[in-house]
């Protein structure tokens, strides 16, 4: 959430965060990279444009008008420079003074070699044991972030893939309402509302950055789980991707999967709604994982059809009111699977997005947990290509991505929670290759037929069929009419009238052909 250098009494006092890039002359002299040119820091601007009516608790939680109640300034950075300090360059650029376009390819993960899912599957291990570089996360709430003694902010060092994990939980948590009161739980700063899919964009970005880095790869991708299989069956359970099921109990992965020693972050939850604390970076039990294995509800039992994803790229329009989980004929409201494929909403039906965590029934399919399955990730990075694939054949229109009155968090000018530097939802609004450097390698299905198209297509045949036949038809008398004629004998009646006429000495007057 916050750069280390701005985790400090002086920094939250002052409300700036604006770390140097290259201090020659001593600490504070090249904030933002300002000495060479690469940014400055300025004011952070905040949507104050109303939300919907979902929020009943304004003032009252820290994430409103993100990041304000932390931090009012920022680095802004110029042209391609980007990151904390402007020490980093915007997605899609690399080099020393960002000038380089890149391309990461995103690509199917049991499309990978042998060699290549044991490099991704390290990777992400990789990620899960190493401290994050450069950020911190806050263990409480503002209220009490300088500690017991008012002088001990209270953040903690995170893993990578634990900063992930924790990004996710800090954007779904309830609002705290005071001890002996319930939290408020009608607030969601990632989830049922348009900043579902941009959210989730920015989420899997900043992982592929902070990986890159990790591996010193630049351009190692994230690639994805084609979900809609339809199938009952997980086929990227095993042990060479993210684990088989554990023969000894059915809800944990096998041992010989490194992902059966993975430890789950921000399991308590009650703890964290009933005394106002937040998740910190201690870790508790394994991930549970049961693919298909929830008997009390057959309807997340299957995964999502092929079909659903080629229905769901036909929603044309990006969001309706109330850009919410009850919106219908909206695409993002289906491809999140609060909707059925077709867009229409049935709050009885789970489908895409949604019905593919379902299925996972575990860590993977509770919110506030869910991203400590690594299946989350190729979880999202499909979900993402969908979006991209919408976003192209639609050309990124934007104009029913509502400006305001969607859920907090929601609108479109709202900076994500809680990413930093700042982020706004409209900023992950652009196609992916050719605006954040990176692309999908994955072939859409076809739309199979409705119906009425089938009866359309039936009757138009039938039609072609019909004048082909006649067509025929006329052809056939005419060329048996054309031959009866050439066979008919050389001497006609009227020769035969001549001839009989025909004395012998006057020659015929016209010749028969
Ligand atoms: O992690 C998630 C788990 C989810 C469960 C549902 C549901 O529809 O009940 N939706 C979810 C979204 C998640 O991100």
């Amino acid at each position: 959430q916050f750069p280390r250098q701005c985790a400090t009494v002086e920094s939250l006092r002052s409300g700036m965060c604006c770390p140097d890039y290259f201090p020659v002359f001593g600490p504070g002299t090249d904030r933002c990279g300002v000495s060479t040119g690469r940014g400055r820091c300025v004011q952070v601007t905040v949507d104050s444009r109303p939300h919907g009516p979902q929020y009943i608790h304004d003032g009252r939680d820290d994430r409103e008008q993100w990041p304000i109640r932390f931090f009012n300034q920022t680095c802004r950075c110029n042209g391609n420079f980007s990151g904390y300090n402007c020490g980093s360059c915007r997605p899609g650029w690399s080099g020393p003074t960002c000038s380089q376009q890149i391309n990461i390819v995103r690509r199917n993960l049991l499309d990978l070699s042998a060699e290549e899912r044991r490099r991704f599957v390290n990777a992400l291990h990789q990620a899960k044991v190493t401290i994050h570089p450069d950020i911190v996360i806050a263990t409480r709430r503002r209220e009490e972030i300088f500690g017991p003694d008012g002088n001990t902010p209270q953040f903690e060092n995170i893993s990578i893939y634990n900063y992930f994990v924790w990004s996710h939980y800090y954007s779904v948590r309830k609002t705290f309402l005071g001890a002996g009161q319930q939290s408020f739980g009608g607030i969601d700063f990632s989830h049922e509302g348009p900043a579902f899919v941009t959210w989730h964009r920015y989420h899997l970005l900043q992982l592929e950055r902070d990986m890159q880095n990790m591996l010193q790869d630049p351009s190692f991708g994230l690639p994805y789980w084609n979900f809609a299989t339809g199938q009952n069956t997980c086929d990227i359970c095993s042990d060479d991707l993210m684990g088989a099921r554990s023969n000894f109990d059915v809800s944990l992965i096998s041992q010989n999967s490194i992902f059966s020693q993975w430890r789950v972050l921000c399991e308590n939850i009650e703890d964290y709604e009933t005394l106002g604390t937040i998740c910190n970076s201690t870790e508790g039990g394994p991930i549970r994982r049961n693919p298909a294995g929830n008997v009390a509800r057959p309807m997340v039992q299957r995964l999502p059809e092929p079909e659903d994803v080629a229905q769901c790229l036909e929603v044309g329009v990006f969001d309706t009111p109330p850009f919410y989980s009850n919106s219908t004929d909206s695409f993002r409201n289906t491809v999140e699977g609060y909707s059925d494929p077709s867009g229409k909403y049935d709050p009885a039906v789970r489908s895409l997005h949604n019905l593919a965590h379902l299925f996972l029934n575990g860590t993977g399919g509770q919110t506030y947990l869910s991203p400590n399955d690594p299946i989350f990730v190729l979880l999202h990075t499909f979900t993402d290509a969908v979006f991209d694939e919408w976003l192209r054949r639609y050309s990124a229109d934007i104009s029913t991505y509502p400006l305001e009155n969607a859920p907090i968090g929601h609108n479109r000018q709202y900076n994500m929670v809680p990413f930093w530097p700042p982020v706004t939802n409209d900023e992950m609004f652009v196609t992916a290759p050719e605006n954040l450097g990176y692309s999908y390698e994955v072939e859409w299905p076809g739309r199979a037929l409705r119906v009425t198209e089938m009866i359309t297509i039936a009757i138009v045949t039938a039609l072609v069929l019909v004048a082909i036949i006649f067509a025929a038809a006329a052809c056939i008398v005419r060329v048996k009419k054309n031959k009866d004629e050439l066979h008919q004998p050389l001497l006609t009646d009227q020769y035969q009238h001549y001839s009989d006429d025909y004395d012998g000495i006057s020659a015929p007057s016209q010749s028969v052909v």
